[in-house]
């Protein structure tokens, strides 16, 4: 039995990580939870590679406490090594081992492999098991990676931004995959840009910027925090005049055409505010279609969180 199995996966406090001048990581706190998934979230730059690599033991924090399986990554790698799994960014190969051989390496340093050639065939590898590395194509590289991070039933799961550069089939699969793992008492700790991979995925959502959290929760916490904040969605003619609707609505309602005949009321959306809307839209002799009423998305609470504006 592993040891420490009261621990969390992974708690952090006060971690700083400073590259020079720059401070990726500044204070950062978070804990993930034994069979449970977190997403770490953060625009470029934010401090989500270097937080992992440093919880992975790759770097040494400045500052902070770091424990992973309750022992520390800094002075205690060879125990973690066998019971963490790591999928880093950009995968990590010989660019001329064949995916077979690779896998087979990994798998031999494990007490207790999976068996390589089932994992290769439920990654959709089976075809390119002879395939040098290099010649793999961006997604079945990545999906190399995960079979690399898998092979040896870890019970803790880093993975760096998985789907990156997977078409939606790859996705699907990866999404299946954490589920399963995360139902067998696997924990995952991962980073993604994606925010339907958070919402999919996620018990726990951690939103990072500058190196610090600025939000934290379920994804459904983030997103109904504000219960005044909701949005009504319809479609209709492009080029509705937006100042006559707004006149109609109340006050605390805000109205825009956010892309050609796809038009967004934020607010307070009660049952007056929808009929005001349907009721607009009959009087310019357009109809209201698609209308749909929901709660901020994950997306809209992140960029609401970090801005808009892109990062240099
Ligand atoms: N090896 C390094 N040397 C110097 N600065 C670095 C190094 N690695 C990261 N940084 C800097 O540290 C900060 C945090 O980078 P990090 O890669 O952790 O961010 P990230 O959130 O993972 O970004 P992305 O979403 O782009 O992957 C950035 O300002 C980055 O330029």
């Amino acid at each position: 039995m592993s040891p420490n199995l009261d621990s969390p996966a992974v708690e952090v406090s006060g971690l700083v990580k400073r590259y020079g001048d720059t401070v990726a990581v500044d204070g950062l706190g978070m804990r993930v939870a034994r069979g449970s998934v977190l997403a770490l979230l953060g625009p470029n730059g934010a401090g989500k590679t270097t937080t992992v690599e440093v919880c992975e033991g790759f770097l040494r924090p400045d500052a902070g406490r770091v424990r992973v399986l309750g022992l520390d990554p800094a002075t205690d790698g060879a125990r973690l090594r066998p019971r963490v799994g790591v999928m880093p960014q950009g995968g990590g190969a010989y660019p001329g081992v064949r995916a077979a051989e690779m896998l087979r390496l990994v798998a031999a340093c494990a007490a207790n492999p999976l068996d390589p050639d089932w994992l290769l065939d439920v990654l959709g590898l089976a075809a390119a098991r002879r395939t040098p590395y290099k010649r793999l194509s961006g997604g079945q590289q990545q999906r190399l990676s995960l079979a690399c991070a898998l092979v040896g039933r870890p019970e803790l799961l880093f993975l760096d931004e998985p789907t990156a550069g997977m078409d939606p089939q790859a996705r699907r699969l990866v999404w299946e995959l954490v589920g399963a793992l995360r139902r067998d008492g696997v924990a995952v700790l991962l980073t993604t840009h994606l925010m339907d991979e958070a919402e999919a995925l996620a018990d726990h959502v951690v939103i990072i910027d500058h190196g610090r959290v600025v939000a934290e929760g379920t994804p459904h916490e983030l997103t109904s925090a504000d219960a005044d904040e909701q949005q009504l969605r319809f479609r209709a003619t492009p080029g509705l005049d937006m100042t006559l609707l707004r006149a109609a609505l109340p006050e605390h309602c805000q109205v825009h055409e956010a892309a050609p005949g796809a038009y967004l009321v934020q607010g307070r959306i009660d049952p007056q505010v929808v009929s005001t809307v349907t009721a607009w839209c009959a009087q310019q002799g357009v109809l209201a279609q698609e209308l749909q009423v929901a709660r901020r998305s994950l997306e809209d609470v992140f960029l609401d969180l970090t801005g808009r504006e892109l990062r240099s």
